[in-house]
């Protein structure tokens, strides 16, 4: 017990380092929506900065102050050079600028400090302070938790009680309704940005002393940091100053318990899966927040190229000398991982900082199986990409229940975790001896790194093609549309039938698979591998450089690989002694990239080729920014009916449905019958649970009471994509048409069919991209023929609502349920839509139901209405019954004469 307590307290000190960075996380997180990854390296300048000022002969007090301000200081310009210009950027481009700045402030100071840890002199006094028997702290460490608890004292005052923060707590749930109270959101995202700062340059002043100032040791505590900030939710102060001391603490009985500090590394890591398991998706996010997602490439192959990239490849490796093509093979096998992020980041959403560490499991896999079992070289490969692909899977299986950037948090964890626990330990890797393995063969020739590094590169060069073309492959198939669809809009994807949670995980297990079989050719690069390398920050590097080039693009990832440290162009650099500035040209490069071109250099210079060509000849452009024909809406006259494009109607049914939210009661024991063939109007004021009805017939809301059935069969314990799949359609209030897909796409993703076995047909062959019969019915009808090449976002509104109409009926739907489709319509629009509805009833048999404001409309064209009120039916009918409701009229139609 003693033992326990004594360790306890040296965890304290730390721990509560920890607290204030995650606090300072906190605050940036509340006001900006980014988990600030350079939160470690402003704490380093801090350190750097009071260390400079002491060795100068200021003050103690005066340096600890002088480096606060530069923090403080540091955070502005972040914020106002960096954050700003990103604010409607996605998640995943402002999470990667904020590793951008990490990266650009920890390479100056590598170049200016190197690698030594430097000690300073402290601030507090170290003298021990008894609390009983032998029971000791030091002076420095109760000071440093009196300081704890004071600034989360503070930050809670402020958050609760003062007018910023109260502003700033309202940012984080809603901007726009900031703005509307005459608070500026950019004031309020600076002013918590240098608060957070300055947090983070007080947690580096207090710990420089301690710990001592490193450029990679600085870096770890914002990784401690988040793992506490998460335990808040990062919303709590308290909890997170409470979770930093948690930490600190178990981090220092994990020493004592197991001797080294293999245990305490992987604690965070305990620590995530713990809070995601017990809180589920644990930060909040902005309602309604609609995020520029990165552009993505169509992955169609181009024959040229690939025999181009083959002959340019086949030139090098002949020509190239011994180091050269060292270089040069360490880049294409980096290409791998590279791709790894195309597909898990720039197709699924995910935003995975494990890759390098899945790398180093598929090293270690294949290795040990080379070594230890005698595998021959191929099969090691295959161990190799499979023990990636099961550690994906693992990260993917972790991921499920949360979003995009507690994903990143997951994955640094995990790596973290697996580079203490496994690669780095000796007992499984040989420490730093490694472990040797055997020369590898292919087919009985020597394709030995050392003796034939022609063939070696000739080798990593083949795999490198076969895995960008089962990319491609992903990227043109419906597996790829999956992802991309998932990644666009979740309720969306899950609307046409696509099971979201599979998309993802596939995702992640098929670039798990690419790391793995990364790793598994860097085992094979040297005699002895050895496995230090597979860190979070190589991730972070690598991961950057693919957002350089545009991480949607499959060339962007096979470029990533030749740009990181240990690369062909660092090779270069190194012949003329530059070496050691490639991680800051590449940060730099970055930043500048995010702020001017976000979707990264690849598109951006596809989109300038496009302009400079069109002036020699007419070029299409490209669908981001081709403008739609600009002919009329009017729709065409009604085709004849397909009836290859409806499948059987079906009778949709609900008895007794009733859905509360915390007490309030937004349906009350609603009934209703929509059989194929008619239309059902739905109306009510706001708020009455029209959209609650639809959301809990096609599953998004789950705890109802009541049953709904599907002709004979009850749904009730369908997932929403498996009710899509029986053929329950919908339409979304928001549209949220997948943006980054073309119309043609975004039809198709209705269109494909939903069959599991397309995740592995896909890897050898996509097959043709086609759209159903409803799908071609649909564009016909609706006039959109122009249109299917241009992304939606280029559409004016009323053709983008038609679009995602269109995108529900390619699902060959029996029941549609569309939710306030006139909305934003002109009034042409409007009689168009009417009888495009009666139209889809009548030669379609779709049962259809309507929700609508648009009370003329319903009236007209609904065959039954039902009216509600506060969640309860107050009358239903024919329109003409409805319409001399009296209840009708006072509830909702406010006795207008019309009606
Ligand atoms: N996720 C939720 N959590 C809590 N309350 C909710 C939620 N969704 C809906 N509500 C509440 O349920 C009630 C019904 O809302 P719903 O959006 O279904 O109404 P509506 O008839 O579709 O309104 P509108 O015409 O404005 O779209 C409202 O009081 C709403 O505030």
């Amino acid at each position: 017990m003693d033992d326990f307590l004594k360790f306890a307290l040296l965890g304290i000190g730390i721990g509560a380092i920890y607290g204030l960075t995650a606090q300072g996380l906190v605050l940036i997180f509340l006001s900006s929506r980014v988990l600030n990854f350079s939160q470690g390296a402003i704490a380093l300048v801090a350190a750097y900065a009071y260390s400079e000022a002491t060795r100068a002969g200021a003050p103690l007090g005066v340096a600890a102050l002088a480096a606060l301000l530069i923090a403080g200081a540091l955070g502005a310009v972040i914020e106002l050079t960096v954050m700003r210009p990103l604010r409607h950027a996605s998640t995943i481009t402002r999470l990667v600028a904020t590793i951008a700045v990490l990266t650009v402030i920890q390479s100056v100071a590598a170049l200016y400090y190197g690698d030594a840890t430097q000690f300073v002199g402290g601030l507090l006094p170290t003298t021990p302070l008894r609390l009983s028997g032998t029971l000791l702290i030091g002076t420095d460490r109760a000071i440093v938790l009196a300081i704890g608890i004071l600034v989360t004292i503070a930050l809670t005052w402020y958050v609760r009680r003062t007018r910023l923060g109260l502003a700033t707590l309202g940012t984080a749930e809603n901007p726009v309704a900031v703005e509307v109270l005459g608070w500026s959101s950019r004031r309020v995202s600076l002013v918590n940005w240098v608060m957070g700062a300055t947090l983070a340059g007080l947690a580096g002043v207090l710990i420089a002393p301690m710990n001592g100032i490193s450029v990679t040791g600085m870096g770890q505590i914002v990784y401690c940091a988040l793992a506490a900030a998460l335990i808040g939710g990062f919303r709590s102060f308290g909890w997170a100053m409470g979770g930093g001391l948690v930490l600190g603490v178990a981090q220092a009985e994990a020493v004592r318990i197991h001797g080294d500090v293999g245990w305490s590394t992987a604690i965070p890591f305990i620590v995530i899966v713990a809070a995601i398991l017990i809180r589920g998706d644990v930060i909040r996010g902005r309602g309604g927040r609609r995020e520029q997602l990165p552009a993505v490439g169509t992955g169609k192959v181009k024959p040229l190229l690939v025999l181009v990239c083959v002959v340019l490849v086949g030139g090098l490796s002949l020509l190239l000398g011994h180091s050269a093509l060292d270089a040069f093979s360490t880049s294409l096998i980096i290409a791998l991982i590279g791709l790894s992020f195309v597909v898990a980041t720039g197709y699924a959403g995910e935003l995975s900082l494990a890759q390098y560490a899945l790398a180093g499991i598929g090293a270690l896999v294949a290795a040990k199986a080379a070594a230890d079992f005698g595998v021959p070289f191929v099969v090691a490969l295959l161990i190799g990409a499979l023990s990636g692909l099961i550690s994906g899977t693992i990260v993917g299986i972790l991921s499920l229940r949360v979003r995009g950037d507690v994903v990143a948090i997951i994955s640094v964890g995990l790596a973290l975790a697996l580079q203490a626990l496994v690669l780095e330990n000796p007992s499984l890797t040989g420490g730093i001896s490694g472990i040797s393995v055997p020369s590898p063969s292919l087919f009985g020739i020597s394709v030995d790194a050392v003796q034939y590094p022609e063939r070696f590169a000739l080798v990593c060069a083949a795999v490198l093609v076969v895995c960008s073309l089962v990319v491609a492959n992903i990227r043109r198939g419906a597996s790829g549309r999956r992802m991309l669809a998932t990644r666009s809009g979740e309720r969306a994807a899950l609307s046409l039938g696509i099971s979201t949670r599979g998309a993802r995980l596939y995702g992640l297990a098929v670039a798990g698979a690419l790391a793995g079989t990364a790793g598994a050719l860097l085992a094979f690069r040297q005699p002895t591998v050895v496995f230090s390398g597979f860190t979070v920050d190589a991730s972070m590097t690598l991961l950057g450089a693919v957002v350089l080039g545009g991480v949607g693009y499959l060339a962007a990832g096979v470029l990533g690989g030749f740009a990181v440290t240990g690369g062909f162009v660092y090779y270069l650099m190194s012949l003329s002694g530059l070496q050691q500035f490639l991680p800051l040209i590449l940060g730099l490069a970055l930043l500048v990239n995010l702020v001017t071109v976000p979707d990264g250099a690849i598109p951006a210079n596809a989109r300038l080729l496009a302009v400079l060509t069109r002036r020699l000849r007419p070029i299409s452009p490209s669908p981001r920014t081709r403008r739609p024909s600009g002919r009329n809406t009017v729709l065409p006259p009604a085709i004849a009916a397909h009836e290859s494009s409806a499948r059987p109607g079906e009778t949709l049914t609900l008895a007794g449905l009733s859905v509360e939210f915390g007490g309030i009661r937004a349906l009350h024991d609603v009934s209703m019958t929509i059989e194929p063939g008619r239309v059902e109007g739905l109306i009510g004021p706001n708020g009455a649970g029209k959209t609650t009805l639809i959301d809990a017939v096609t599953g998004i809301t789950r705890g109802y009471t009541g049953r709904i059935s599907l002709g004979a069969a009850a749904i009730d314990r369908l997932s929403p994509a498996e009710r899509a799949r029986k053929g329950l359609g919908r339409t979304l209030q928001g549209l949220e048409l997948f943006e980054e897909l073309t119309v043609r796409e975004n039809l198709i993703v209705g269109s494909d069919a939903r069959a599991w076995r397309a995740y592995a047909t896909d890897l050898v062959h996509p097959g043709r991209a086609t759209m159903s019969s409803a799908a071609l019915d649909a564009v016909e009808r609706f006039g959109l023929t122009d249109d299917l090449d241009v992304l939606p976002g280029a559409l004016p509104y009323g053709r983008r609502r038609l679009v995602a109409i269109a995108r529900s009926i390619a699902a060959r739907p029996s029941v549609l349920l569309l939710d306030e489709p006139a909305a934003g319509l002109s009034a042409t629009e409007r009689v168009e839509l009417g009888e495009l509805i009666r139209e889809m009833a009548d030669s379609w048999k779709i049962a259809v139901l309507l929700v609508e404001h648009d009370v003329d409309l319903v009236m007209r064209i609904c065959d039954h209405i039902t009216v509600l009120e506060y969640g309860k039916v107050i009358a239903h009918g024919v329109p003409e019954v409805v319409r001399e409701n009296d209840e009708v009229r006072r509830a909702f139609l406010g006795q207008e004469a019309t009606v």
